[in-house]
């Protein structure tokens, strides 16, 4: 039983150092940190709902997360195969398709929020 918490904790050490070195190295999650923090700032400015919060804090993470798996899947794609292909291609465009996907529910999510508080 210690041993199986040991290793979760383990686990969860390295995927909190993960995490800092996608935020440390990759520019278009740096951005996205960026943008987390302004949605931050002008939701405490316009004192949003709890579950307001919620779906904010849902959006930011959900964009985040799918740019983080976006960034692993580039660097397997550039390791397995440095040179230019066309399946390279079309992996990196559907992985950059997801994070799209997850902006755009990101952006409709902040409409929804702050539309009644701006109008
Ligand atoms: N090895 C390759 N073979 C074929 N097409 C590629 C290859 N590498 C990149 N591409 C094309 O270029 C696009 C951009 O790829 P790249 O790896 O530069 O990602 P990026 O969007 O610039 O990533 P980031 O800015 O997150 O580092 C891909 O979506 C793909 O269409």
């Amino acid at each position: 039983m210690i041993s199986f918490i040991k290793g979760r904790l383990r686990g969860c050490g390295y995927a909190f150092k993960g995490a800092i070195l996608l935020i440390k190295t990759e520019p278009s999650i740096q951005v996205q940190v960026t943008i987390g923090i302004i949605m931050t700032c002008l939701g405490l400015y316009f004192k949003i709902s709890s579950f307001e919060w919620m779906l904010q804090i849902f959006a930011i993470g959900l964009v985040m997360s799918t740019e983080g798996m976006n960034t692993a899947i580039e660097a397997i794609a550039d390791f397995i195969h440095p040179d230019f292909h066309n399946k390279i291609g079309f992996i990196k465009d559907i992985a950059a398709g997801a994070v799209f996907i997850a902006a755009i529910t990101a952006v409709c999510i902040g409409v929804f929020i702050y539309w009644p508080y701006l109008f």
